[in-house]
């Protein structure tokens, strides 16, 4: 209704249209078979020919007009429900997209979205239940004013295979519902193969066998499902045909009784027949229209509960405003603990960390010591378990979270790369002729030389998906398109997860001194191995386990002998080794 009022009153058109006809004609039968039994005037005849004629030809074309319509309606509707369901995929919190029951709601939601036949057939079932619905009113009115006695035989019969059906039903959705996790690694397995991602490390594993195994064992599960819900199918179907035998003998016995001993007329004989087949019908497709919608009503539901899924951050009555011109400020993590939703192991515990603002804060440690999760909690993917972390004295919770968004700058690990042109990858704007700002950012960034040399220059599409003129970057460019995509977005704070993860050592020193002179007043925080880096920040942070357990500047933790000094000793040593 809100996204097409047009739709609704085509489908109303519809479901009059389509529920008049059998009526109509199964009256019209009755009127002419009695007309030619009592020999009524030809003239008689030819009337009520010519109305239900016409009925028909008005009904008929309503009919096919609607019914294209609906079709195209419904296709389009895809439209404004996709829009709605990509809006809730990019505004739910990022930590729902690292929680597997969150991640599976999401595919199930996506299911009525992915193919548009299932939103058609949702609302070919709604259309469908409507339909069904007026016929078997019309046909029970005109039925029970002949024999009350066979509709409630029809009934009966036609409740009893709609119980069975519903059953079957609900035991395959639950089928379905099972198979679907691992339909989804079937899809992963495949892709492996044709993702060009893994392209080197499919060739150069000899992964072929590796996959295909995998993707064969994943399939004998998944057939297996399939081949349950198929069992279940077949069961449904004998008893369905054994009911509807027993039905039709029945009412054939009924009626036959009637025209000998009650002195039912020909006519009426005749529209008994055709109101019990069609009854008949208009009953078994009402409960097929309710079991489908019944089936598909299980993916719109998880649809709407992924779409009012709320956000799990901690709401705030503040909504204090941040303004993203103004310079940094200070942040302080007070006695901050920290575990993931799913998993109650602390994987920080107890961090008290100043940083002051402009300043360079490198935080450091082994795999998994909890550097990238206290990343996490700054920029507020997630809210700390116990302590507070605060901006300018307050705690982060309480800022307008967007606000918040606005403040910070990124570029992870793994950044991503967008199938489109150098300028939207760095500004997310429409082109500009000449933008300066992007000029110069290139420039320090040292990537002008290379966009020059491209086809279209910054209008140059990163990738080759689409486009033949497409561009594929190496990782370091790709590397410094993030970094100013990140310095391009102005923000007072910057932060950094292995931002030289894919550049060489030279280029790597290149970078932080470059970058030394590009972040001037903004406070910068930033994750590295390569303690190379730790020389251009202010402070140093080690993590171990969860903990800080050393902190201050590069030449005091030297001084200190401990963990940092071994780390940077043996890093250090290696590079000499190399030189
Ligand atoms: N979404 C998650 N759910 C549960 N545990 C997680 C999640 N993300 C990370 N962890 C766990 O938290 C711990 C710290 O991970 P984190 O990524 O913060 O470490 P790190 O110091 O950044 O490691 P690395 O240097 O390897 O990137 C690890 O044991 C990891 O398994």
């Amino acid at each position: 209704m809100k996204n097409d009022k047009i739709y609704v009153v085509i489908s109303l058109l519809y479901i009059l249209s389509n529920s008049i006809i059998p009526f109509i004609n199964i009256v019209y039968f009755k009127y002419l078979f009695d007309a030619i039994y009592f020999k009524y005037e030809f003239s008689y005849i030819t009337k009520i020919t010519v109305i239900t004629l016409i009925i028909n030809l008005v009904a008929t074309n309503i009919q096919i007009y609607t019914k294209s319509a609906i079709t195209l309606r419904s296709k389009w509707l895809l439209v404004p429900l996709t829009s709605i369901f990509c809006k809730k995929s990019i505004e739910m919190d990022y930590q729902y997209t690292e929680d597997q029951s969150i991640i599976q709601e999401m595919n199930r939601a996506k299911f009525i979205l992915a193919n548009g036949d299932n939103l058609e057939l949702y609302l070919a079932a709604v259309n469908g239940i409507f339909i069904a619905l007026l016929q078997l009113i019309f046909i029970a009115i005109l039925a029970t004013t002949i024999n009350p006695l066979i509709i409630l035989i029809v009934l009966t019969v036609a409740i009893m295979n709609s119980i069975v059906n519903s059953k079957i039903e609900k035991k395959n959705y639950y089928l379905h519902k099972e198979s679907l996790p691992v339909d989804t690694k079937w899809r992963y397995i495949i892709n492996l193969a044709n993702d060009l991602k893994y392209a080197k490390e499919v060739r150069l594993f000899s992964l072929k066998k590796f996959i295909i195994d995998k993707g064969d064992t994943n399939r004998k599960e998944y057939f297996g499902f399939v081949d349950a819900i198929h069992n279940n199918e077949k069961k449904g179907l004998l008893l369905n045909v054994g009911m509807n035998i027993m039905q039709e003998i029945s009412v054939m016995l009924l009626l036959v009784y009637s025209v000998i001993f009650k002195g039912v007329t020909i006519g009426n004989f005749n529209a008994l027949v055709s109101a019990t087949g069609q009854f008949n019908n208009s009953f078994i497709r009402f409960f097929d229209h309710i079991l489908n919608l019944y089936t598909i009503n299980h993916y719109v539901n998880d649809f709407f509960e992924f779409l009012n899924r709320k956000s799990n951050l901690q709401e705030s009555s503040e909504n204090i405003k941040l303004d993203v011109n103004q310079e940094a400020k200070r942040f302080e993590c007070r006695n901050v603990c920290f575990h993931y939703p799913n998993d109650s192991r602390l994987i920080l515990k107890n961090i008290n960390l100043i940083i002051e603002p402009g300043e360079c804060l490198v935080i450091v440690g082994e795999n998994g010591a909890g550097k990238t999760t206290l990343i996490k909690l700054l920029m507020r993917l997630y809210d700390v378990t116990s302590g507070e972390i605060l901006y300018n004295n307050i705690n982060i919770k309480d800022y307008n979270y967007n606000d918040y968004m606005r403040i910070l700058s990124t570029v992870f690990q793994d950044y991503k790369i967008f199938a489109t042109s150098v300028y939207e990858n760095i500004t997310f704007k429409t082109p500009q002729e000449k933008d300066y700002e992007l000029h110069s950012l290139l420039e320090q960034n040292q990537l002008l030389k290379k966009i020059n040399s491209m086809p279209y220059q910054e209008k140059t599409i990163l990738s080759r998906e689409f486009d033949s003129d497409g561009v594929e970057l190496s990782g370091g460019q790709s590397q410094r398109i993030a970094f100013c995509r990140a310095l391009y977005k102005k923000s007072p704070i910057i932060i950094l997860d292995e931002p030289s993860a894919s550049l060489s050592p030279v280029a790597e020193n290149e970078l932080y001194i470059q970058f030394a002179k590009i972040i001037k007043n903004k406070t910068t925080i930033f994750i590295s191995h390569r303690l190379s880096s730790s020389t251009i920040s202010d402070k140093i942070c080690v993590l171990d386990n969860g903990e800080i357990i050393e902190y201050g500047t590069h030449i005091e933790l030297l001084n200190k002998n401990g963990i940092y000094k071994n780390m940077y000793e043996l890093q250090s040593k290696y590079y000499k080794d190399i030189v």
